[in-house]
């Protein structure tokens, strides 16, 4: 006889144990029937639910979620978003104390015997998604989970719960395996590597000189455990963490000089890096210590501590983003230093960080010329501690004085290349209209039914994702495996349906981008979207949001009301979005009517001059129906709202590969004295590339897709 709890929904606890519960989701009705009569015996349905486990088998392994979780692509929709207010109603309602801290609730551990607690309140409950976290025991789960939990022991007045009450998602063979390897390699790598301080003097220099870290002690490198893996000349980093402080993981970080006297980091993980949690830094980090600094990249928070002797942790994947989980971490602190790097990019990053931090408590380096990032700082030999000292509050004010904009209008006039954006690799020409892709624009896009909208973006977008943009997808028309399908084939700039065997390469290579995927399909609700959006972007530091396209959040009921004036309100929630989250939003849009013979225009789409003004960027996929280039489509800007530029490029789709380019002049010419038959067009009057010029942007193509995001794998510093 199995007694069972009925939870929320479709959710169970079945209790198969003395102490033993298997948490069941989504739960049969049938059985819920069971449920509702308090007592269940283990009735057939429930063998397809265990299959192809026993019980035993789930209860027997903990089931480590810790740091996994974010390896999911795809985006669920938050059902019910939840608000810190109503968090705090529920505990009140239930009696349980809690304290109030920068990003987290903090409530006792519900998974530790009273009796036997250390910690005070060492759970945490991330007040924007209800995410908790047990610092102790590694439990966690969602807000849901936790209120099961929670009811449960109110239920059977208990103390508290074991920490393998959270059955409810055991990890597959497959993923066993794969963690028991990583474990090994981990093992393997940290065993093999040497500690810093047992190689002979003039080989430490030589890779301290290699790392441009000439001015880190040996005393220092030791303090944090860094190793060196001779095979491949890389520094070994180390990850611990527990409550044991055991071995987690390992970061190896190589450095090569460029030819302009750059270095060029490079880095890989193990675990690989959507599971690889690791504040760099955090061992040393003592439950009394208030203030932290808190930088892009290991070397710097060496030099961080070792100049200052304030404790400093590295983020672990750089400026790319601050993930959720690591938050309860951080809450101990009163004073957070965000020293990012000495970039744009990192100065917009603190920026986004310190809101997930808690504004009041973080303070900015500003970067500059006197403000490189920590290891350039200390190797020239400046004060670190004067420049977090010049550190601005992060909580901006709502009037400020030209005396405070002075430092960002300088900072914008002396890297004006980098207030620009980030450049596309495969759309030089875009690049000289609109200088670049950047934070905070809502670009709409959009051209004839057909005409190739959807498969353009996606181009556009994993150029950006490539280069460690992260990346949201909304596609309400194509689902998102042939969506992902399309995205893989212009990755890998080839037809993958010929080249089955080179399927897993690629695959392995493009699971490595930021990307993700709403898991919409059809008609949507604005609201519903956006709260998505916002969840993502609190989740994965999203930069860039691609709804494809608007026509779906429009709603059928109110076709009869002014449908323009919908579309106004949804461009505007949109911009709102974009620039409250700092987010770029790509909005594709239908065209208002399609005259067969004149091409679009800004006035094709919009319903009112108002919602025109919102967009910055206007993007129009222009199809020439002329008879003497059928098919050919060219690109138009004709709102930029950065600095005026418009302009109009042609475009070359090369079909094995769904991708663009730009014609080469004298091909372009060719094409229109010789007509249809010799300009390469398929049968369906589409253009196809020579051999030789997909051959040349092949190869280009994949010198430049091999290689991993820059702000994943490989960080520029200098
Ligand atoms: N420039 C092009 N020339 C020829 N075919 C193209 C071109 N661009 C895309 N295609 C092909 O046309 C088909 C439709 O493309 P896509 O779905 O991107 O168009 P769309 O404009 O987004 O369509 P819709 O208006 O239905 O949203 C796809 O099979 C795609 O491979």
């Amino acid at each position: 006889m199995w007694r069972g709890i009925s939870l929320k929904g479709t959710a169970c606890l079945l209790q198969v144990g003395a102490s033993k519960f298997l948490h069941i989701r989504h739960f049969p009705s049938q059985c819920l029937r069971f449920l509702s009569q308090g007592v269940l015996s283990r009735p057939p349905e429930l063998s397809s639910i265990l299959r192809p486990q026993s019980p035993d088998f789930y209860l027997s392994h903990r089931v480590i979620r810790n740091y996994k979780k974010d390896t999911q692509s795809t985006l669920d929709i938050p059902l019910n978003p939840i608000t810190v207010t109503e968090i705090k109603q529920y505990l009140r309602s239930k009696d349980i104390p809690f304290h109030d801290g920068y990003s987290c609730l903090h409530i006792a551990s519900i998974f530790i015997n009273p009796s036997t607690r250390k910690n005070n309140f060492s759970l945490f409950i991330d007040k924007t998604t209800g995410r908790f976290l047990c610092k102790d025991t590694l439990v966690e789960g969602s807000w849901e989970d936790l209120q099961d939990c929670l009811e449960v022991m109110q239920k059977d007045e208990q103390e508290f719960l074991r920490p393998n009450v959270l059955l409810g998602y055991s990890e597959s063979i497959e993923e066993q395996e794969e963690r028991g390897r990583e474990l090994k390699e981990v093992q393997a790598i940290w065993s093999s590597s040497v500690p810093f301080t047992d190689l002979p003097e003039d080989e430490a220099q030589l890779v301290k000189a290699m790392f441009q870290m000439t001015k880190i002690s040996n005393a220092t490198i030791k303090k944090f455990g860094v190793r060196l893996f001779k095979p491949t000349k890389s520094l070994v980093l180390p990850w611990f963490g527990g409550p044991d402080s055991s071995l987690k993981g390992i970061k190896l970080l190589s450095a090569q000089m460029t030819d302009t006297d750059k270095v060029i980091y490079n880095e890989a993980t193990v675990p690989k890096c959507s599971s690889y949690y690791n504040l760099f830094g955090l061992a040393l980090v003592s439950c009394s210590d208030s203030e932290v600094v808190v930088t892009g990249c290991e070397l710097d928070t060496l030099a961080v501590t070792q100049a200052t002797g304030v404790p400093s942790v590295a983020l672990p994947r750089g400026v790319s983003c601050l993930p959720p989980v690591l938050l309860p971490y951080l809450e101990q602190f009163k004073r957070v230093t965000l020293w990012l790097g000495g970039d744009i990019r990192s100065w917009e990053a603190s920026k986004i960080f310190s809101r997930k931090l808690g504004l009041r408590r973080c303070s900015l380096v500003r970067p500059g010329e006197f403000h490189p990032c920590p290891l350039e700082a200390l190797s020239r030999g400046c004060n670190l501690s004067h420049i977090m000292k010049a550190s601005i509050p992060a909580a901006h004010k709502s009037i400020v004085s030209f005396k405070q904009l002075r430092e960002d209008v300088y900072g914008e006039l002396v890297n004006t290349d980098q207030v620009a954006g980030v450049k596309w690799t495969r759309f030089p020409e875009l690049n000289r209209i609109l200088k670049g892709h950047r934070k905070g624009e809502l670009t709409v896009f959009t051209g004839p039914t057909g005409s190739g909208k959807t498969t353009f973006i996606s181009e556009l977008a994993l150029d950006l994702c490539m280069q460690g943009i992260n990346t949201l997808w909304g596609s309400f028309e194509i689902n998102n495996v042939r969506l992902a399908k399309i995205m893989l084939t212009q990755f890998a700039m080839q037809r993958l349906e010929e080249n089955l065997e080179r399927y897993d390469f690629w695959a392995d290579k493009f699971e490595e981008l930021p990307l993700y995927f709403m898991t919409f399909h059809g008609q949507q609700n604005i609201k519903t979207v956006l709260d998505t959006m916002q969840h993502a972007v609190y989740m994965y530091d999203i930069n860039h949001v691609v709804i494809d396209n608007l026509q779906f959040m429009m709603g059928h009921e109110n076709l009869s009301v002014d449908k323009f004036a919908v579309q106004d309100l949804i461009i505007g929630a949109f911009r709102k979005f974009a620039t409250n989250s700092s987010c770029h939003i790509t909005l594709i849009i239908h065209p208002r009517k399609e005259e067969d013979d004149r091409e679009l225009q800004t006035a094709s789409i919009f319903g009112s001059a108002k919602a025109s003004q919102e967009a910055d960027n206007v993007l129009i996929l222009q199809e020439k129906k002329v008879v003497t280039c059928p098919g050919r489509r060219s690109l138009q800007v004709t709102k930029n709202r950065f600095d005026g530029d418009v302009g109009i490029f042609p475009l070359d789709f090369i079909k094995t590969s769904l991708t663009f380019s730009t014609p080469m002049k004298g091909k372009h010419k060719l094409k229109k004295l010789t007509g249809k038959s010799e300009t390469g067009e398929d049968d369906q009057g589409k253009v196809a590339p020579s051999k030789k010029d997909e051959g040349k942007k092949e190869k280009a193509m994949k010198k430049a897709t091999v290689k991993t995001p820059p702000s994943e794998n490989e960080t520029n510093k200098k």
